[in-house]
């Protein structure tokens, strides 16, 4: 598409994403931004590609449709590119869509090109280690987790047998035996720690490294605010026995962490998580790799429209 001022526009859908109707999606798309081009992912990581592609091919404002995992791909491909004067747009069509919540969403999407709706947005980045060892980087627009929450997405992610079956099932129902195969046998983790240049060693549950303070569809840890510019907030919950994680789930389900006295929040510019047996890392909902894993912010690196 040539927007006004004469700018290309591309949507780039992930077919696979969330739960609404792929055609309802693609049917809006054709109504609301007629002369966008529109470039479907393929495979999973796709999204990087076609995001280097588009910046690459002339696009001035790329447009990711699907869900979190969607727009972390194509703004790391947008970034990967180089270029910064792209405007990433985005239309929520996932499962949580955590980076579009507080935000209000265009009533009709040819809004997205309206210059008056763009906002300067701070890239989080990670280096971790994959799994054979290498060292890989990844930026982040959501949030990031090391610990119960990043075993759980492993276990359910694996492509075992049973997971096999357990899928085809019903997605809830498998998700729901990955939790309680991993609560069975869980024990808080010790993790060595840096924030700001100050160590630490603690036993945890889990670390959440947060971008936007929603989590898994609107789950927050007792705050709805952001953190300030040019932070990461990060969530620690302390190591606490089973039957404790399961009264800290809970109380996150419900809303009201936040006041729970394993929950540790502090805001950070760098952030470095190192543990003897390494954690999987979790990044904008994929399983990405493993600790250690250091974390930084890019303030204001991309312009975003929602
Ligand atoms: N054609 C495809 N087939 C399979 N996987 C894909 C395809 N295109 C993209 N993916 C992968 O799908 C993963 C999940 O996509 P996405 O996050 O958009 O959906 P979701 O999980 O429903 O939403 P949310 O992250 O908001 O919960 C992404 O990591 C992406 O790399």
């Amino acid at each position: 598409m040539v927007a006004d001022d004469g700018e290309r526009v591309v949507c780039i859908v992930n077919p696979t994403s969330g739960v609404q109707r792929r055609r309802m999606i693609e049917q809006r798309l054709a109504a609301e931004l007629p002369a966008a081009d529109c470039w479907r992912t393929r495979y999973p990581g796709h999204g990087i590609e076609l995001g280097r592609r588009a910046v690459l091919d002339g696009y001035r404002t790329v447009i990711a449709v699907g869900g979190d995992g969607t727009l972390s791909d194509v703004a790391n491909g947008v970034l990967e590119a180089g270029d910064e004067k792209v405007r990433l747009g985005y239309v929520p069509a996932g499962t949580c869509n955590d980076f579009a919540r507080g935000r209000a969403p265009v009533a009709n999407l040819g809004c997205l090109l309206d210059r008056t709706r763009d906002r300067e947005t701070d890239v989080g980045a990670v280096t971790f280690s994959r799994a054979d060892g290498t060292s890989a980087h990844r930026f982040f627009l959501a949030s990031c987790t090391a610990g119960l929450v990043s075993v759980i997405g492993r276990a359910f992610t694996e492509k075992t047998p049973v997971n096999r079956v357990l899928k085809r099932l019903n997605l809830q129902f498998a998700e729901a035996a990955s939790s309680a195969r991993v609560l069975a046998g869980w024990k808080p983790v010790e993790v060595r720690l840096d924030m700001d240049g100050e160590r630490s060693r603690q036993a945890v549950t889990n670390i959440a490294v947060l971008k936007v303070p929603y989590i898994a569809g609107g789950l927050t840890f007792g705050s709805a605010e952001p953190p300030e510019a040019g932070h990461l907030d990060v969530v620690q919950a302390l190591g606490v026995g089973r039957i404790g994680v399961i009264g800290l789930m809970w109380q996150v389900f419900r809303g009201n962490a936040g006041g729970h006295p394993a929950i540790r929040r502090r805001q950070v510019r760098t952030l470095r998580i190192d543990a003897d047996t390494p954690l999987p890392l979790e990044v904008d909902g994929e399983i990405v790799g493993y600790t250690p894993a250091a974390f930084s912010v890019h303030p204001s690196r991309l312009l975003t429209v929602v």
